[in-house]
């Protein structure tokens, strides 16, 4: 009996020359689906239709066309079983030696910007996958194709093992299937959630496609890769990555945090530069250089080996400053031509541009034994119009600005988090202390001199009032912090006492 070959692919390319090539030099009877065999008649093979063959007609445009026993039974039938054999004959069904199909473009479909949920709906190709997995199935006794480059591939092995692929060809193609139809339904996955409007659904399912595997983790012992979800253009997965060496885990996980902080900075030229996912200086200025030579002065001891991110596109000026520092990553949202150019000489330098520094993820994710926790990214801040007084002194217009600028980097500083700023600039941070009065003696003995006549920010109330007192000691003029505790009358009091101004943002912003 001639072998038989099922073709249905959605991408037609090369379909009719290895077609033609089966038939001609190989003998094949053909089955395909509707618009597949209709190629191949106007090319003038000859071409059962899956419908003729199955005597069922295609159904449900195009929903139903090769899922029937007839095409399944001739894929799935073991050829060494007696058993398998009688039901293919009991049945009139023929073993299928080859099965090419590649499936409806999801991605393409997905990926353009006015999709409806419908159309992607449709797009959602179902007979395919069934096709190719069952057919990678059953590899020990047929060849699945699932992509039009590896046509020739099979020609070329027929030719040379005498019209028969060898079982290792028929098993790497078999892997491809699967490693295919995987992504495929991850692809759709990643669609889906990200249409739901339930941030925490009664089920989460979460997948992603590996796209590097990193040298190593947090540490070198270890093993860490990096996964991209959607269509693998959102987020740093569709940053570019103009220079430098291979991004590692650590930069990744710094390179996120950068860009939260300098979303908060929407306005003028901002820079913060980070170590460990904390800002160890940050600024606001009239230029994208000032504001870098701010955030570095505050810091300049930590700077080294940080990572950078600029809230406007890198210019000449800045590029200049920056090639002065030894620094793991810059991230801006551009890059201009001369700028680049004299990075390029800095060639271990990563520089990335991630247009959208904006778009971040709705959710977080943190594993725990069990299972994993999820909850909603933290991308709302409480603006200066929603806070309250609480001291008899009122904030001035400019120390309410420096209040609100202290607001927004403290939320990006690990809990328990203090920062001393003055003229949109950190002059210290206490990140990631057990104690807040901890936090306030680090960020109060960085800031020094700079204290005097400077704003503190806390990211959490104050248990007690001594963290105003202190605060008060270096000459601290104002403190923002979201109030709560039960003890809040105690640092009212002690600021009024001690002439501070103190303003209740009525939110919390903990970073673990
Ligand atoms: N529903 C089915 O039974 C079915 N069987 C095969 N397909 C897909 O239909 C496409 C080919 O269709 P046509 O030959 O009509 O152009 C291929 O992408 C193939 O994966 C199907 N379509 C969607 O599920």
């Amino acid at each position: 009996m001639a072998p038989l070959a099922l073709l249905s692919t959605s991408d037609k390319t090369g379909l009719v020359d290895l077609a033609r090539s089966l038939v001609e030099e190989f003998g094949f009877d053909l089955v395909s689906s509707g618009g597949t065999a209709k190629t191949l008649q106007e090319a003038g093979l000859t071409v059962t239709k899956v419908a003729d063959y199955t005597g069922s007609p295609e159904i449900l445009g195009g929903r139903v066309k090769t899922l029937h026993p007839r095409i399944h039974g001739g894929i799935l039938a073991r050829r060494n079983l007696e058993g398998d054999l009688q039901d293919l004959a009991d049945n009139e069904i023929r073993p299928i030696d080859l099965v090419v199909v590649n499936l409806y473009p999801f991605a393409q479909t997905i990926a353009k910007p006015d999709v409806s949920l419908e159309e992607a709906i449709e797009n959602i190709d179902i007979g395919g996958p069934t096709l190719l997995r069952a057919s990678a199935k059953n590899y020990a006794h047929l060849t699945v194709l699932c992509d039009p480059t590896d046509y020739d591939a099979y020609l070329t092995e027929l030719r040379q093992q005498g019209g028969k692929a060898s079982a290792e060809f028929r098993k790497e193609r078999a892997i491809k299937a699967f490693a295919h139809t995987g992504g495929y339904d991850r692809a759709i996955t990643a669609y889906l959630t990200g249409q739901q409007e339930e941030l925490l659904p009664p089920e989460f399912s979460l997948s992603g496609e590996k796209r590097q595997t990193m040298r190593y983790g947090e540490n070198p012992h270890q093993s860490a890769a990096w996964y991209q979800t959607g269509t693998g253009k959102e987020g740093w997965s569709g940053a570019t990555q103009l220079q430098g060496k291979e991004l590692s885990y650590n930069n990744l996980v710094d390179l996120e945090a950068a860009r939260e902080i300098i979303t908060e900075f929407t306005d003028k030229p901002a820079v913060a530069i980070l170590k460990h996912t904390n800002p160890c200086g940050l600024a606001v200025a009239d230029t994208l250089l000032e504001a870098y030579e701010k955030a570095l002065a505050a810091d300049s001891v930590s700077a080294f080996g940080g990572i950078v991110a600029l809230n406007k596109p890198l210019d000449g000026a800045t590029a200049q400053e920056l090639k002065k520092m030894f620094l793991e990553c810059v991230v801006a949202p551009g890059c201009e031509p001369e700028a680049e150019e004299i990075l390029h000489k800095k060639s271990k330098l990563r520089v990335l541009v991630l247009p959208d520094l904006m778009q971040g993820p709705p959710v977080k994710i943190k594993g725990i034994a069990g299972g994993f926790l999820l909850q909603e990214s933290d991308r709302t801040i409480s603006t200066p119009d929603r806070w309250q007084v609480v001291t008899e002194k009122q904030p001035t217009p400019e120390q309410l600005e420096e209040l609100f600028f202290a607001w927004k980097v403290v939320k990006h500083v690990k809990s328990n988090a203090i920062v001393v700023t003055k003229n949109q600039t950190t002059c210290g941070v206490g990140a990631g202390q057990m104690n807040r009065v901890g936090a306030a003696q680090i960020a109060l003995e960085q800031a020094g001199e700079k204290a005097r006549g400077a704003i503190l920010g806390s990211d959490a109330f104050f248990p007690f009032d001594d963290t105003v007192r202190k605060a008060a000691a270096a000459g601290i003029e104002a403190i923002v912090q979201p109030g709560g505790s039960v003890r809040d009358k105690d640092s009212i009091a002690a600021a009024n006492e001690l002439g501070v101004v103190m303003v209740f943002t009525g939110m919390r912003h903990f970073l673990h």
